[in-house]
Order: C-alpha cells, then structure tokens, then sequence
C-alpha cells in the first residue's frame, strides 16, 4: 500500500511542474509578531530554502519579538510552538491522536482550549483529564451554557490560538470564527470528498454511503475549512481499500486508523510552517524529510 501512496504522491508531485507557488504565512500571527524580510534575503541558520524547478520559494521568516506575553520560540529550529484549538462532538479519538503526539514532540504545538456542543463526549472528558479548558458551543435547550457565536469568538481570542482542528464536530462552524481565523481551520471528513460529503455525511452514514455506491476506495480527507460543509480547500488525503464484503464498521476502522496517521502529520506540517499555497489556489504541504518535495 506504501508503494501505492508513492506513486501517487509523485504523481502529483509532477503535476507541481506547471505551477507556481507562494508562501503560506500563519495567518493568524499576534501583534507583537512582525513579518522579517523575505527568505532570499536572509540566511536564516535552520530554515531551509525551498526549491521547485530551480526556482527558490519565497518564505518570509516569521521573527518573534519578546514582549510581555513572553512569546516563546522553540529551542529546536526557529520555528515557534503553535497554539491549537480542537472542535469535538463524540469519542474525539483523532483529538487524541493529535494530542498524544504533541506530548511526544512530533506535532510542534499545544492544545490549548477544546470546544464541544456535547459537554460529557469523550473528547471534553480527555481534554479535562489533561488540563485542556473546554468550551460548550453552541447554546442550545440540552446545553444551556453554551456559547453564541459571537461569545465563541470572544472567548477562543484569549487563547493566542494558531489554528483550529476540527476532529469529528458535527455542527456548522459560523461565518464569524471562519472570518475570525482565515485558512486557519482544518477538518477532517472520513471520504475522498469531495464524494461523500455535506450537510446528513457524518459518521458511519458516510461508510454506509461508501459501501452501498460500489466504490472501490475511500479514505479520509483534511480540508480547509470554509462556510459550506466539506467544499474547502482540500489539503491532503489517504486511500483505503473498500471490500466486496465490508461492513460499515470495517471499513469506518480501516479509514480511522489512517485518519489518527494523517491528522498527526498534517498537524505536524502547519505547526512546523511547512504549507504553501499553490498560485491556482491549492494548499499544499512540503515534505519534512527533503523540502523540494511536496504532496
Ligand atoms: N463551516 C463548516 N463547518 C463544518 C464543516 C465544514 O466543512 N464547514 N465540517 C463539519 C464536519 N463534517 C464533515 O466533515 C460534517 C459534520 C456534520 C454534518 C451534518 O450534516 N450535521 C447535521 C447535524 C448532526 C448532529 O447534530 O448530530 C446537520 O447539520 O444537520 C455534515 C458534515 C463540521 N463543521
Ligand atoms: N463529517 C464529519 C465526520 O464524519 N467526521 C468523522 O467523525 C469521526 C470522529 O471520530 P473521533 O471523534 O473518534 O475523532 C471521524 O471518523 C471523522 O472523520
């Protein structure tokens, strides 16, 4: 299945060939971040320059700048420790997915607020577990407290957060937080979408779905979040085999299980700034081990 993935990965590579691509900067920077002279001009001790065809990407070099929040850098390349929000509605065990690499270093970030429409799921409980503050959005007749839309924004703006990963939230995420935090919100959909997806395509109705149209594969997707369910940017995605016999909770295993993999490394790769923006509008993500690579 890895040779699989290769060729398909170098595959699209090669269709880089024809496009030109700019430097996704953390959109959401705090004010006391300021933008540093573009790469080219820098020597920058561990950054590398990113090359396709020859050319030498741009990447501005973010500098942090000490102030009274103290904003921290990491000791390891230069590249500062991302603050991430987490979306959940059940067990959250993407979230955790994530989480746990954080703890162990391979995802240059931190948990640092989780928000949920449901207040006992598993994923607010593991976030109390582990110190994580959690947020109940939105209010309704079955969770009082919870937040409007314009509270959400609000109260998350507190946090300094980086980026918003939406692990398995079943509720439409409003226009405010989207405007709040641009081509900063991820989410991860269980289909190769744009199949099998939209408004009524969550959980196991979208292997059920799968599996009744006779498709061969599917797999997860991790896509920009914009105002329509599942129709933004998609950023990276994994296949799975779909079996003439498959039950839906087989193939909801086979495609979770490549999901938690995935989750880690895109989060991995927006902590450690390694995604850029294609001139015809496509994210997509540099490769850690040979930065002239992208997928
Ligand atoms: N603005 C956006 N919000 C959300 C997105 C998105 O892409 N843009 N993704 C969803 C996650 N998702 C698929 O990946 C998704 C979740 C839920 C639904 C859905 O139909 N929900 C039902 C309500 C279900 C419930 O309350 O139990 C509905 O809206 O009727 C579709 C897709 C997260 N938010
Ligand atoms: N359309 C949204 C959707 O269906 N999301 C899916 O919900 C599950 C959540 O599991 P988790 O809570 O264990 O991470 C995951 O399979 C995720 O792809």
């Amino acid at each position: 299945m890895d040779a699989l993935f290769n060729f398909i990965s170098n595959s699209s590579f090669s269709s880089l060939q024809t496009h030109k691509i700019t430097t996704s900067l953390p959109f959401r920077t705090s004010n006391s971040l300021q933008l540093s002279s573009k790469l080219k001009s820098l020597s920058p001790v561990s950054l590398k320059s990113p090359v396709l065809n020859n050319r030498v990407l741009d990447k501005r070099v973010l500098k942090c700048v000490s102030n009274d929040e103290g904003l921290e850098t990491s000791s390891d390349d230069g590249v500062r420790r991302k603050n991430l929000a987490v979306f959940v509605s059940g067990g959250g065990s993407n979230f955790r997915a994530v989480h746990q690499a954080t703890v162990k270093g391979d995802v240059h970030g931190r948990f640092v607020v989780l928000v949920t429409n449901k207040h006992d799921c598993g994923g607010a409980n593991y976030a109390r577990e582990n110190g994580i503050p959690v947020i109940i959005y939105p209010g309704t007749k079955g969770e009082p407290e919870g937040l409007s839309s314009s509270e959400l924004v609000v109260a998350l703006s507190k946090y300094n957060i980086d980026y918003i990963l939406l692990a398995g939230y079943l509720k439409l995420i409003p226009s405010e937080l989207i405007r709040a935090y641009p081509n900063s919100i991820l989410n991860i959909h269980p289909s190769l979408l744009p199949a099998f997806g939209g408004k009524g395509y969550y959980g196991t109705k979208v292997h059920k779905a799968v599996i009744a149209s006779g498709a061969r594969y599917s797999g997860p997707t991790i896509h920009f979040v914009d105002e329509h369910y599942d129709t933004g940017r998609i950023l990276a995605q994994r296949i799975v085999p779909v079996l003439a016999n498959d039950t839906v909770e087989e193939l909801a295993s086979r495609v979770l299980r490549q999901e938690h993999k995935m989750y880690a490394e895109v989060a991995a790769a927006i902590c450690e700034e390694r995604v850029f923006w294609r001139e015809d509008g496509v994210p997509i993500i540099q490769s850690k081990a040979n930065p002239n690579v992208f997928s």
